[in-house]
């Protein structure tokens, strides 16, 4: 058939039924098509020519969907793949995106979706987020060009707050993607490099672990960046956040009349990262009755708001983070396997910084630079060579998020082109010795922080005051850095109650801005 469509598409499946109800759909969307009965047969059109894309049925009688896929990864095609799989048979579904598969759909396959997950996979808008894309279908040539701006999630939501719409970008410029804000030249952040960017070329959910402040975010933002939702919402939510009675009317949305207060319909979340992706912080802080609720929806790829009688289909990738072993939270009773099971479908480790330390040079660069631009400073600050070696002798427990907010401040005390060890205001005490391992100084019960200078090497302090406060300023920025500014929780890490911590903050000049 001739056609001027650009995007071409091979369907395998058995059954002619199911064949030509593919064909009539995908045909009615513009794409031009072949269709293929059996392994051998759909094997043979891709030794002839490349497609877009692939959808295949995970049972055929000459073997598997998941042949198809390997041979296509041994080739190193790069035809996106959607298998169908039998109902019920979440193992398969998850097989297949470990394959490489972009995404799969479940028998009796809803003709909506399967047309919105093909126009995703092909990176075509899905139309139902048509509100915050460009009016015209970009074509596969047009995948690289540079995204609009990224819309926030909702207005008043309590997941963290979307990245500041970015400036449009001139014509020709490269897109700052969250990948390229990502610094670091350890082994670990290289291979974190190369699997972010395969891993964003599928819909497979992903779950990023890490200790706190260690990047998880970047890191999920990165993973959008790298496929085909690119130009579509980014929506964080850290679900440890939102108070229990409220997850189900944010996560899902609310009629009007569903509750005293709800004046008006509002969209939850899903609703928000629809044709995008929904990245799900802290998820192992979500209740169980609402990890079954996120379960369903996952599933059915359908969301109820609350009030509503109808379910609404939605087309979201699933991206979610964690500090916690969810593992022993299963084991626990505390997290359900089988939402795990859902989520964990790829995992992604991002190591503490105290493990590469090596990458503290690049990231402080990176980080002086954002933030000397957001201060409208010019030149770029520098860290002189005494400073960076302080640095590389720190465990730094609250891992970058805390090398972010140290930075910020030496910026603020140097006031000049050069950051010197003395700017950093890290006390001897608190770091390691030359040559012995990095330890989070912070793992010591608080009563045993080596606060003293270390078998006399420190000369003693000529002003023992100024000297405690400053110890004592770290550490409450080390705990705040740590629990992200929320003093209850850095008060009771450290023993402190909020009116206590409140008042050490007062007394030593700190606020929420540090953490700006
Ligand atoms: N490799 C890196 N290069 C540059 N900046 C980084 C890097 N890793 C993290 N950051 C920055 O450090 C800060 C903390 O990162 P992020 O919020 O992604 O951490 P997180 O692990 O999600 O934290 P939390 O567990 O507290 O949610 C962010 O401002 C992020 O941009």
């Amino acid at each position: 058939m001739s056609t001027t469509s650009p995007f071409s598409l091979l369907v395998v499946d058995d059954e002619p039924d199911l064949r030509t109800l593919y064909e009539l759909t995908l045909l009615r969307e513009g794409y031009e098509l072949e269709t293929a009965g059996t392994v051998e047969e759909g094997l043979r059109q891709l030794k002839r020519r490349d497609f877009s894309a692939v959808i295949t049925d995970m049972r055929l009688p000459d073997g598997s969907g998941l042949d198809i896929l390997q041979w296509l990864e041994a080739q190193g095609r790069k035809e996106k793949t959607l298998v169908i799989t039998a109902y019920g048979s979440a193992e398969n579904a998850v097989e297949a995106l470990k394959a490489g598969a972009y995404d799969y759909l479940t028998k009796p396959v809803d003709l909506r979706q399967f047309r919105l997950v093909v126009a995703s996979a092909l990176g075509r808008v899905p139309a139902v987020a048509a509100t915050v894309v460009p009016a015209n279908l970009p074509s596969e040539s047009q995948a690289a060009q540079p995204r609009t701006p990224a819309a926030t999630p909702l207005a008043g939501a309590p997941g963290k707050p979307a990245p500041a719409a970015a400036a449009p970008a001139a014509a020709l410029k490269l897109p700052v993607t969250a990948l390229s804000r990502l610094a670091g030249c350890s082994a670990a952040i290289q291979e974190l490099r190369q699997l972010i960017e395969k891993v964003g070329r599928s819909m497979a959910p992903v779950l990023v672990q890490g200790e706190s402040g260690t990047g998880k975010e970047l890191v999920a933002r990165a993973i959008h960046d790298s496929g085909s939702r690119l130009r579509q919402r980014f929506v964080a939510v850290n679900c440890g956040a939102i108070p229990e009675a409220l997850l189900e009317a944010e996560f899902f949305g609310y009629r009007k009349g569903a509750f005293t207060g709800a004046n008006e319909d509002r969209e939850g979340f899903f609703q928000a990262a629809d044709g995008g992706t929904l990245f799900l912080d802290e998820i192992g802080d979500l209740p169980l009755t609402m990890q079954s609720k996120l379960l369903r929806s996952i599933q059915e790829r359908s969301v109820r708001p609350v009030g509503a009688v109808l379910e609404a289909q939605v087309n979201v990738r699933i991206l979610s983070a964690t500090h916690k072993d969810l593992s022993a939270e299963v084991a626990a009773g505390r997290f359900r396997q089988d939402l795990f099971y859902r989520l964990n479908v790829i995992q992604l480790r991002v190591p503490p910084l105290r493990e590469r330390i090596e990458d503290v040079a690049l990231i402080s660069d990176k980080v002086l630079e954002r933030i000397a631009a957001d201060a409208g400073v010019s030149p770029v600050p520098r860290l002189t060579a005494a400073a960076l070696a302080l640095l590389q002798r720190y465990a730094f427990p609250g891992n970058v998020r805390e090398l972010e907010n140290l930075l910020h401040r030496a910026l603020a005390l140097a006031g000049g082109e050069w950051i010197d060890a003395g700017d950093l205001g890290l006390p001897e005490a608190m770091l390691g010795g030359l040559d012995e391992p990095l330890e989070p100084n912070l793992a010591l019960p608080v009563g045993l922080l080596p606060i003293e200078p270390a078998q006399g090497r420190e000369p003693l302090p000529s002003d023992l005051v100024v000297y405690l406060d400053e110890v004592e300023r770290d550490i409450l920025l080390r705990a705040l850095a740590l629990h992200r500014f929320n003093r209850t929780a850095a008060g009771a890490s450290l023993g402190l109650s909020l009116r206590q911590i409140r008042y050490r903050m007062a007394r030593l000049g700190i606020t929420d801005a540090e953490d700006a």
